[in-house]
């Protein structure tokens, strides 16, 4: 059981993911970023690197790794892209792709992407698509982006059709997770980073999803909790990645709570002032587990149980929590219907028997969601 794994305080502790011709490890532990640079410098001799981050993380952090790159030997070109949501667009994808030509990115040379899942989905997916696919380096700085979105491969964009709608699976080759840069985040970006890890205890892990509940605090504080909530979310992803990269059956588990919640930051027009993506799947994974009390799967306590834990750690767990409105409930649903998930026009979600008992439920009626949400902006 992954939190019965023990990890000796304050060392660096790896996670590989299995992936046949395309394995790689997540390194998680504080102050490494020299280390990694070591690493990088190893496994790609003579390379030079393109460093994307966000303004923001441009001025924490970047010029600490960049010492260490260039202690390394590893000549860096940096590339900064404004933060938040928005920058998941087609216009930073193309500015991107150019600075990148710019910089005379070759085949064998790297791309590194020091910042959150939006620096992450981007630059991934410019990498995958500069002459045909560069390897990449994924350093998060996020709670999220290390929990999440630094593993499996996901790259992508927004559209104004829809979340992460344009994309391309790209694994990256390293991921160094240094625990120390997310001692610089906001409270409310580490909160919205919580709710991916409380979400691998909700799928498939309810020891987890306990010890979550008793110990939000200290991995908030920064304790050596934190580095373990890091080690069983990186833990469980890569256990599901290893066995489905292209999400053709179990990977879409990771996607609870993810079909209310692409909605929501569609609605709200990908704006990072009023919802940001952890914010929207902790709303996604409360409504999941009522929606699936509503339809007889899930116990109401455990629902409850549920909405009780996000609202304690400061969460939002409903669509009246959306600044400035959810939006109707057929607007809703409308938005759904470009769901990755939705098969010949029908939604499949992820709903739950329990807690730690997530599953895929193919052939869900818009009907049914319709009258659920509904019911919800009515409460
Ligand atoms: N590819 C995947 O598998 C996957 C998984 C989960 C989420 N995602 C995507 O990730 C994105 C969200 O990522 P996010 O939550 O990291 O958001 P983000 O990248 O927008 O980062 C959040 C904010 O924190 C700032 N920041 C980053 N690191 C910091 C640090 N160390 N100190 C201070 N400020 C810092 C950023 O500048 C930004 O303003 C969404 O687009 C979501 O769709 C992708
Ligand atoms: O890695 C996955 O698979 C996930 O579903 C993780 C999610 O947390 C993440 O938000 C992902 O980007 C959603 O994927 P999408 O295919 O629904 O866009
Ligand atoms: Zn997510």
């Amino acid at each position: 059981m992954t939190t019965k794994t023990k990890e000796a305080p304050g060392a660096r502790i790896v996670v590989s993911v299995a992936l046949e011709g395309r394995a790689y490890d997540i390194h998680i532990g504080r102050h490494q970023l020299c280390e990694a640079a070591a690493l990088i410098a190893a496994f790609a001799p003579g390379a030079k690197a393109a460093l994307v981050t966000d303004e923001s993380v441009a001025e924490l952090h970047a010029p600490a790794f960049e010492t260490c790159l260039h202690q390394e030997g590893i000549a860096t070109t940096r590339i900064t892209i404004p933060p938040g949501e928005a920058s998941k667009s087609y216009a930073q994808f193309v500015g991107l792709c150019d600075a990148l030509l710019e910089a005379k990115i070759e085949r064998n040379d790297l791309v590194i992407a020091l910042g959150g899942g939006v620096v992450g989905d981007l630059t991934g997916f410019a990498a995958a698509v500069l002459r045909r696919g560069v390897r990449f380096v994924q350093v998060p700085t996020t709670l999220l982006s290390q929990v999440d979105s630094s593993v499996g491969g996901k790259t992508g964009i927004n559209s104004s059709h829809g979340k992460n709608l344009i994309g391309a699976f790209h694994q990256p080759a390293l991921v160094i997770a240094d625990t120390a840069l997310l001692d610089t985040l906001s409270e409310r970006e580490f909160k919205a980073g919580y709710a991916e890890v409380v979400k691998y205890g909700l799928i498939n892990d309810p020891d987890f999803f306990d010890w979550c509940e008793a110990n939000w605090s200290r991995i908030l504080a920064g304790g050596p909790e934190r580095d373990h909530a890091v080690a069983v979310s990186c833990r469980a992803k890569a256990a599901i990645v290893a066995r489905d990269e292209r999400e053709e059956g179990d990977r879409a588990l990771l996607n609870l709570g993810h079909t209310f919640a692409h909605a929501l930051e569609r609605l709200t027009g990908y704006d990072s002032k009023r919802l940001v993506h952890g914010e929207a799947v902790s709303i996604g994974l409360a409504l999941a587990f009522r929606f699936s009390q509503r339809l007889d799967l899930c116990p109401g306590q455990d629902a409850l149980r549920v909405s009780r834990h996000l609202d304690a750690v400061g969460l939002p767990s409903s669509l009246q929590q959306v600044p400035g409105g959810a939006g109707n409930a057929e607007e809703i649903v409308s938005a759904m219907a470009q769901d990755k998930k939705v098969k010949r026009g029908v939604l499949t979600f992820i709903l739950a028997r329990g807690i730690g008992k997530s599953f895929i439920a193919p052939g869900v009626a818009a009907d049914e969601v319709r009258a659920f949400v509904e019911a919800e902006l009515a409460a």
